[in-house]
């Protein structure tokens, strides 16, 4: 009898987690941002066409920043284009401009993202944290009056390369910034993949303190120091329900040296199902998209699901 790797797991609940989960796919955007190669426009359309085909019920398309600082994505608004229910494909907008572009190319949900630290948001948008909350104000505003979903992203929850920790209380201010701006949703990004367990649930009890409970946060782990699953652990057991990860873990930023790829989607998918938490997410399907993309950028995919199944 030859050996096989087991493809899928053991399902062992445990009690007081959540019984069903969100899983916000990031890899057409924040995994291929930080890419060198440049994939084709074709390969992106194909690669968000079947990651929403695996049930994902949000797939992050693509950003409208300026194409000369992430040229990777120049090719926004012919991703856009190319896809059916928009109000599942959230695509990144920087400001008014970035907002005209989503508009005209037929977005319907989009995503703010400011730092809670100063030099990230100085070296990733080209102004300081309060000029980026109003031009996030001013965006968010805009796009609920066209009745678009809008979620916010807050990067360096955690630590900064520039500046080290961050202090929970100044991550949750800008998340009640954005809440009261109209978003619908904050994202808690460990840019830089620093976070640990128990800073996880200080940050998240920090937001209950702010009176922003868990139904309107989206956790968003980076893998960098291996972390990125206890963290997910962490935040189920405070009750979060929606989580960020990219196909195969590509990507990373490229305005923050230090960050690696997401947290796989396989990964994650992986641990919820064997936890008997529902994502209705096809692990086999999200693997097959995940491969053709890292051959496609000629490496091997990060995830360790990818890798035993491979
Ligand atoms: C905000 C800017 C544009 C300021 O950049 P700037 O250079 O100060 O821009 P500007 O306003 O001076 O404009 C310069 C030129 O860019 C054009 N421009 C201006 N805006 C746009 C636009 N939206 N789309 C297309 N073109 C645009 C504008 O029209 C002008 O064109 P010109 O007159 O010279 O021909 C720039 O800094 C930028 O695009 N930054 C985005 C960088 C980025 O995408 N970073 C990665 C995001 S991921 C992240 O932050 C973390 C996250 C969310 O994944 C979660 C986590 O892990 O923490």
């Amino acid at each position: 009898m030859s050996s096989a790797p087991q493809r899928t797991p053991s399902v062992f609940p445990v009690a007081g987690l959540p019984d069903r989960v969100d899983v916000y796919e990031v890899g057409a955007r924040d995994g291929l941002q930080a890419e060198e190669a440049l994939v084709p426009t074709t390969e992106k359309i194909a690669f968000v066409r079947a990651l929403r085909a695996s049930g994902l019920p949000m797939v992050e398309a693509t950003s409208f920043v300026s194409p000369r600082w992430v040229p990777q994505l120049a090719d926004a608004a012919e991703v856009m284009a190319a896809l059916d229910d928009r109000d599942r494909h959230p695509v990144l907008v920087p400001n008014m401009r970035g907002l005209e572009r989503a508009c005209a190319a037929g977005a319907r949900a989009i995503a703010v993202f400011v730092s809670a630290t100063e030099t990230f948001s100085r070296r990733n948008l080209a102004m300081g944290r309060e000029a980026a909350l109003d031009a996030a104000r001013e965006v968010v505003g805009a796009a609920r009056a066209e009745g678009l979903v809008v979620r916010g992203y807050v990067s360096m929850c955690f630590g900064d390369p520039w500046e080290g920790p961050v202090d929970v209380a100044a991550v949750s201010g800008v998340s009640q910034a954005l809440v009261d701006a109209g978003c619908g949703q904050v994202s808690l990004g460990d840019t830089i993949g620093v976070g640990t367990v128990g800073h996880v649930r200080e940050l998240i009890d920090a937001h209950a303190r702010a009176g922003i409970g868990t139904d309107l946060l989206a956790m968003h782990f980076h893998d960098t120091y291996g972390q990125a699953l206890a963290n997910v652990h962490a935040s189920l057991q405070a009750g979060v329900t929606c989580f960020d990860a990219s196909a195969a873990g590509i990507g990373g930023c490229p305005f923050a040296g230090s960050a690696t790829g997401n947290l796989a989607t396989e990964d994650l998918l992986w641990m919820l199902h064997g936890l008997g938490i529902e994502t209705g997410v096809d692990l086999d399907a999200v693997l097959a998209a995940g491969a053709r993309m890292t051959g496609l950028l000629g490496r091997p995919a990060p995830s360790r699901v990818a890798q035993a199944l491979g």
